[in-house]
């Protein structure tokens, strides 16, 4: 019976979810014989929680080809109820648009959504939720689609809920700096918002031109600034969020200190989703400084892009605001794919380079300091070459390398990411065992955020091809968790790592994320559980 536990321990977790609730489940590891799993074993498998005409909760098992007929498919009623309560404008059944709503943005992860619901305000996403959990829709939440780790579109065909006609400016107080807003606003439109009052947002990073801030905030983006301001965890203040049944939980404090019980908005920022809408968001901003200086630095070994980190650290001390980093691969591939790229330092590529960025307020004093700085990792032979960005045109086209590299990928061909966090010392170590392992096949290419440890790891290849994604998982992972690395350093689990999980949490910490959801939610989040085999049965809550 030992054998069965798995599946079980599955059947059990079943009955606690509302009906409706849709689950995809992964079973690694366990017997292909029990009749629930000998057909979906290593596969993401979409799992339905449903409740029978007598009331008994059952599951149900879907292969990822085959949608589980006992799920609800939307009905002309459910359209119409949609209809009445968003009005024409928010029911959308246009093929194209729905086409590009179930897309990701690499364009790998799709799903077969006919419905995508823009509710204008929280009431309307409470009716929305109230309404698809009575009548077992499934839902998924979406933001701005820019997720690289398949969280922001259907598994199959879940109504889609956009936010993005959300988009109001609530207030912005300027003495305390925070700014409350709906979780449909733009990041670029906040960051310009915030920009005309002489305030920043903590949070950049290179999709803001589409991205919302309540994907931000759902997905705990991290970005470019995260070395000087924080995570979000940080920087929010409070948050307003939809439960799945239509609860509106009203976390939408201001304030920097509230000691009183637990801070629940946490559970809420990088949850992705998997435990309510987030539609409100409070976040507290800084001042903008007047003074942004940028270096772009090549160094030769990755043993000078620590020290140069550690003495940047030293020597810019808290006007240090970004230090990220490229290989020579990194370098090669963008110089080839984005139009209008050049190398700032001519005419040999290096093999690592470094953009560093200060943000302080004493003009001469920052700008002296970085060219002090520089000249002296040059002379002590940690900088092959390095050179200041002259004016403000200079500074983007030097942003525009490192921010391009997801396009320059996208347009070399097939992508394998890896968002890692790693410790320093070990974390090139990982790119250069990862090219011997691939071989000639694909290249490897490495970016990141080296100020804050996160390694973006990019396997880029012609054609998507499994001898390929053979080699590289599971090493990437094992070799993740072996040097104590997390799997998503800052794009989240999504339906690529959800059953991952395990390779950054222990057994007792996903355990206790599934008996919290239960207990306090209600429901399960994107998330993972063990049986007691330790055979991994991982469950994502799309709905
Ligand atoms: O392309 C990637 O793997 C990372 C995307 C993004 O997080 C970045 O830092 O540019
Ligand atoms: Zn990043």
């Amino acid at each position: 019976m030992e054998k069965w536990r798995a599946a079980d321990r599955l059947l059990k977790f079943s009955s606690r979810f509302a009906s409706g609730t849709k689950l995809t489940c992964t079973i690694i590891n366990y017997d292909h014989t029990h009749p629930l799993v000998s057909e979906c074993c290593f596969f993401p498998i979409p799992f339905y929680c449903c409740k029978s005409k007598q009331g008994k909760y059952f599951y149900s098992v879907a292969t990822t080809v085959h949608r589980n007929p006992l799920f609800s498919i939307i009905s002309p009623d459910d359209i119409s109820y949609f209809k009445t309560l968003l009005g024409e404008r928010g029911v959308v059944q246009d093929a194209l648009a729905l086409d590009a709503a179930n897309t990701d943005w690499m364009g790998k992860y799709r799903g077969s959504s006919k419905l995508l619901l823009q509710p204008k305000n929280t009431e309307e996403v409470s009716q929305i939720l109230k309404y698809c959990n009575s009548r077992c829709l499934a839902v998924v939440p979406q933001g701005g689609n820019t997720g690289l780790v398949g969280g922001s579109v259907p598994v199959f065909d879940e109504v889609i809920i956009n936010v993005g006609l959300m988009r109001n400016i609530l207030s912005f107080d300027k003495v305390s700096g925070v700014l409350v807003c709906e979780a449909g606003c733009i990041l670029e439109n906040l960051i310009s918002f915030l920009d005309d009052e002489g305030f920043i947002m903590p949070l950049d990073l290179g999709a803001k031109g589409s991205c919302q801030i309540g994907g931000n905030v759902s997905t705990n983006a991290g970005g470019l600034r995260l070395l000087r301001y924080g995570s979000l965890h940080g920087s929010v203040l409070g948050l307003e969020a939809v439960l799945a049944n239509g609860t509106v939980l009203d976390m939408l404090g201001t304030l920097r200190k509230d000691n009183t019980g637990y801070d629940l908005k946490h559970l809420f920022i990088g949850s992705e989703g998997s435990l309510g809408i987030v539609t409100k968001v409070s976040i507290l901003t800084p001042p903008k400084l007047s003074s942004v200086n940028i270096a772009f630095l090549a160094c030769e070994d990755y043993t000078s892009c620590q020290k140069l980190l550690l003495e940047a650290k030293k020597k810019l001390g808290g006007i240090l605001s970004a230090f990220e980093f490229l290989d020579s691969d990194a370098m090669s591939l963008v110089l080839k794919h984005l139009d209008g790229v050049r190398n700032p330092l001519p005419p040999s590529i290096h093999n690592f380079y470094i953009l560093i960025e200060t943000t302080g307020s004493n003009e001469t004093f920052d700008k002296e300091n970085l060219e002090a700085f520089l000249l002296h990792s040059v002379e002590s032979g940690l900088v092959a070459n390095g050179v200041l960005a002259q004016d403000i045109n200079q500074a983007s086209s030097f942003w525009h390398i490192r921010e391009g590299l997801p396009e320059a990928l996208m347009k070399a061909g097939a992508v394998y990411k890896y968002d890692l966090s790693l410790p320093l010392e070990k974390m090139y170590d990982l790119v250069e065992e990862m090219r011997v392992q691939i071989g000639p096949a694909a290249k490897v290419v490495a970016y990141g955020h080296l100020g804050d440890g996160n390694l973006h790891l990019n396997i880029s290849a012609p054609a998507y091809d499994d001898n390929i994604l053979a080699k590289i998982e599971p090493f990437v992972y094992e070799w993740t968790s072996k040097n104590r690395g997390s799997i998503s350093a800052e794009h989240g689990l999504g339906l690529m790592k959800a059953a991952k999980i395990h390779y950054s949490k222990s057994p007792e910490t996903v355990r206790l994320m599934i008996d919290f959801d239960y207990c306090v939610f209600e429901l399960l989040p994107d998330t993972s559980c063990l049986d007691d085999n330790h055979s991994i049965i991982c469950l994502c809550l799309s709905a």
